[in-house]
């Protein structure tokens, strides 16, 4: 399972997906685009939108499901709902849950993370230091991957800040999701 508000999805999200299809094994790997981010400050982009554009950037992956529940869910956004889901709907499954690793330095504050930990494997991509990946492993209960790639400097914040400036940002994103973005007018000031 790999969840990100996705407001917009860049290449490091795919490249994170790749390097976890690859290294992991994974039969098939579902993209939840976050429905309500109660532990983000900022409103996302609308749900549709935010569907729509993950759908084009994991296009050529067919092992990937963008899925659309969380976005349907009411409430906050739980990856531990999600996951026992999963678990209910592929009974004897191994799951896995990735993540980069600023996620990885703030799991603790996840809810029900011990849940989380029993229900699946942690596999992280590095972001920063490797301060995030080494709080994971300290905290009892988790099982935890760390993904060999690259470090992407890439962020979604980037990305809305060079398009509110009007700059480039093809070198960032998917060109289909670029498309997408300027169709939609979205990330630009009104
Ligand atoms: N450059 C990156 N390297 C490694 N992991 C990343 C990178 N960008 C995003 N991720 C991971 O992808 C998941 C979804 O991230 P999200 O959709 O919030 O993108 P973001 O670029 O972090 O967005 P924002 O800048 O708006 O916070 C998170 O687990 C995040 O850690
Ligand atoms: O379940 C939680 O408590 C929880 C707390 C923080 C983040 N998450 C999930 O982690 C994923 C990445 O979050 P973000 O902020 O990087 O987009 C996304 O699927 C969130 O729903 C989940």
């Amino acid at each position: 399972m790999f969840g990100g508000a996705f407001d917009p999805p860049h290449r490091a999200h795919v490249a994170l997906a790749e390097a976890a299809l690859g290294q992991l094994g994974l039969d098939r790997l579902y993209v939840f685009p976050t429905g309500d981010a109660w532990h983000k400050q900022r409103t996302l982009s609308p749900a549709e939108d935010r569907l729509a554009m993950a759908r084009e950037a994991f296009a050529e992956l067919p092992q990937v499901v963008v899925d659309d529940r969380e976005l349907r869910r009411s409430g906050p956004t739980y990856s531990v709902d999600t996951l026992r889901e999963l678990q209910a709907e592929h009974p004897g499954a191994a799951l896995v849950l990735l993540m980069g690793e600023d996620q990885a330095s703030g799991f603790e504050r996840w809810h029900a993370w011990p849940e989380i930990a029993r229900l699946a494997t942690l596999a992280v991509a590095g972001r920063g230091a490797g301060e995030g990946l080494a709080a994971l492993r300290a905290l009892p209960g988790v099982r935890v991957e760390s993904l060999q790639l690259p470090r992407m400097s890439e962020s979604a914040t980037e990305i809305r800040t060079r398009l509110a400036a009007g700059q480039d940002i093809s070198a960032l994103v998917d060109p289909r999701v670029a498309s997408y973005i300027a169709r939609h007018h979205l990330y630009t000031p009104t």
